[in-house]
């Protein structure tokens, strides 16, 4: 099967500053891919250079054998930014509305799926409230209902799950299990052990380098580690 994701030789500097250093990573459709990494290891700018946000200094990415940047590719990814991008002055149900629309669905489709993605995220009591009176916690999961509402081949979320509480935690994963299984491709940002662990591949970035990748069974192996908590310490880079 061909690769949901595939990054080559990736080089990027902003000025002088080596961000990303020859980051190669191919990443299997229908799996979890977790990008771990201290802070401003480079996470959130390879992200950019997936989507094509960002064009690398050097090598390239290829989403779903497509070259990017590509906006028709772009329509097909999920996107959850690391700072929200809401409509404050709009209630949860007219964000997403928006965000459906914008991503061409139908009126009929959007209603569906809007109910179910809200669902998902557990802000149906709060679909007709406006955002400005959101938690940081609710608003992050209103990003992450918006990201999924087109119902995207590939998820990329930039530390989804920062600001919600850990039962509601457990089910957003279930819920990224879920598509998986459906054959979505995940990839994700975290600083938390625990959502490491339940990734199918890891890569972690230290200083804008690949240090290790593989599955968590694979990293813990490649130094006799008991815990991925070890295997971090090992690399030293300790998500932070
Ligand atoms: N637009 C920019 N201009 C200049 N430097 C930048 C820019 N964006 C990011 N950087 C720098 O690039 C480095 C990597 O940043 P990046 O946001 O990719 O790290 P990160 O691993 O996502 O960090 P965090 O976990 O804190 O979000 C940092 O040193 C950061 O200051």
């Amino acid at each position: 099967m061909d690769e949901a994701v595939k990054l080559t030789h990736i080089s990027h500097t902003f000025g002088r500053l080596h961000v990303l250093i020859d980051v190669s990573i191919t990443i299997d459709p229908g799996v979890i891919f977790g990008l771990l990494g201290p802070s401003g290891s480079g996470k959130t700018t390879l992200i950019k250079v997936l989507l094509g946000i960002l064009k690398p200094t050097l090598g390239q990415s290829i989403v779903q054998g497509t070259r990017m940047p590509s906006l028709s590719e772009l329509q097909r990814i999920g996107f959850m930014a690391q700072s929200d991008a809401l409509y404050p002055e709009l209630t949860a149900q007219e964000n997403m509305e928006y965000f459906a629309s914008i991503s061409g669905m139908t009126r009929s489709a959007a209603k569906t799926r809007i109910k179910t993605c809200l669902e998902t995220v557990d802000l149906t009591s709060s679909a007709n409230k406006q955002v400005n009176k959101f938690s940081g916690g609710m608003k992050r999961r209103l990003s992450l209902a918006a990201a999924l509402v087109h119902d995207p081949e590939i998820l990329v979320l930039d530390e989804p799950t920062v600001g919600i509480d850990p039962i509601l935690r457990e089910s957003i994963w279930t819920e990224f299990h879920r598509l998986t299984q459906e054959g979505k491709t995940i990839i994700v940002t975290t600083h938390v052990m625990d959502e490491a662990e339940k990734c199918d591949q890891l890569a972690l970035l230290r200083e804008g380098r690949v240090i290790v990748q593989g599955t968590v069974e694979h990293l813990k192996h490649s130094i006799e580690a008991l815990t991925l908590e070890e295997v971090f310490l090992h690399y030293g880079g300790m998500p932070s």
